[in-house]
């Protein structure tokens, strides 16, 4: 098969966000037939927090993800399921267990200035002849130069390809460009790139990653992410065919399975709402969206309010008990 762009689908890990965390067995087992019979390279199923995420702190999950892999697994005849893991959040016997169920790519998530954490991660998926991503989150809070020593880190430690993962979708065009370009010119594994669509900006700077040289791009189906959904995928691989870049995917059994999604999982359509526009505005991370508006109307208070104060504490993942404080205390000032 013909391809330039590799794939992966992140609906069925990113999308669980969305929907707090409730996929079903049989959601997955149709998503997943359908993504398979359209040629999608990778699938990635998970906790939206990646293996282990399922809690009080970020949501339990209604499946246990376990099953849900397995499933996933079992629905594919060509396409590899991938798993993310947060390192303190997963642990290696998740990681472990996945790839037992069949999953052959682990993505080790970290804070963009936190790689180091993901060496051990790395190297057990290798040991397991896994393939490997490094996924650097919340990459906008960082200046190039910083993104890039943290990408260089990830290298080292076997990362098979870097992504730059705009987890808050705060970057503008210019800045995926240059940083695209800072770490295409001095690594040498793969370079990906992972959108959230919160200032509607997702398409355009996924396609200017390509530009600079990005061969791995996430998308999420009908828009089935954190915040305001990633990259468009069906809509991606139509322009792309566009623009004669193979992906080697098929467009028609994306658009049918984009209505399936429409009809039989989102629990309302993923737009650009007032908070998860706020989201790219304030540059917080999108898995915070469900989270922030249940406290503010818990607390009575706007959740614009809520992701503004966030944004400008600079929060990261993991410090989802900050949301209530920050609607508890907007709540008492008023
Ligand atoms: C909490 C993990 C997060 O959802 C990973 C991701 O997709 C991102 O940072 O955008
Ligand atoms: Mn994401």
């Amino acid at each position: 098969m013909e391809q330039d762009i590799v794939l992966t689908e992140v609906a069925l890990r990113d999308g669980s966000h969305a929907i707090s965390h409730k996929f079903t067995t049989d959601q997955v087992i149709n998503v997943t037939k359908a993504l398979d019979e359209a040629n999608v390279p990778y699938i990635e199923v998970a906790h939206g927090d990646g293996l282990g995420g399922s809690s009080l702190q970020y949501g339990r999950s209604s499946t246990n993800e376990m099953e849900l892999i397995e499933a996933a697994v079992d629905s594919c005849n060509q396409s590899k399921i991938a798993v993310l893991m947060l390192p303190g959040v997963g642990t290696v016997k998740e990681l472990r267990k996945a790839h037992q169920l069949g999953a052959q790519m682990v993505r080790v998530a970290t804070h963009v200035t936190e790689a180091d954490v993901a060496r051990q991660h790395l190297a057990l998926g290798k040991e397991l002849g896994m393939e490997t991503v490094g996924f650097l989150m919340m990459a906008h809070m960082v200046s190039k130069e910083k993104l890039l020593e943290q990408a260089l880190e990830m290298e080292s430690s076997g990362a098979d390809s870097v992504y730059i993962v705009d987890s808050a979708g705060a970057f503008l065009p210019h800045e995926v460009r240059e940083r695209i370009r800072l770490l295409k010119n001095n690594l040498q594994v793969n370079i990906g790139f992972h959108g959230h669509n919160n200032l509607s900006l997702a398409m355009a700077n996924t396609l200017v990653a390509i530009e600079e040289g990005a061969t791995r791009i996430d998308g999420s189906i009908r828009c089935l992410g954190a915040g305001a959904g990633n990259t468009q995928t069906e809509v991606l691989i139509g322009v792309l065919e566009r623009m004669n870049i193979k992906t080697g995917v098929d467009l028609y059994k994306m658009i049918d399975l984009s209505e399936y999604v429409a009809e039989s999982i989102l629990e309302h359509p993923q737009e650009i709402t007032k908070g998860s526009f706020m989201l790219g505005y304030a540059g917080v991370y999108s898995s915070f969206l469900l989270h922030a508006n249940r406290a503010a109307q818990k607390f009575n208070v706007d959740s614009r309010d809520i992701l503004v104060e966030l944004g400008k504490r600079q929060v990261v993942g993991g410090q989802e008990d900050m949301i209530v404080d920050v609607a508890s205390e907007l709540a008492k000032q008023r």
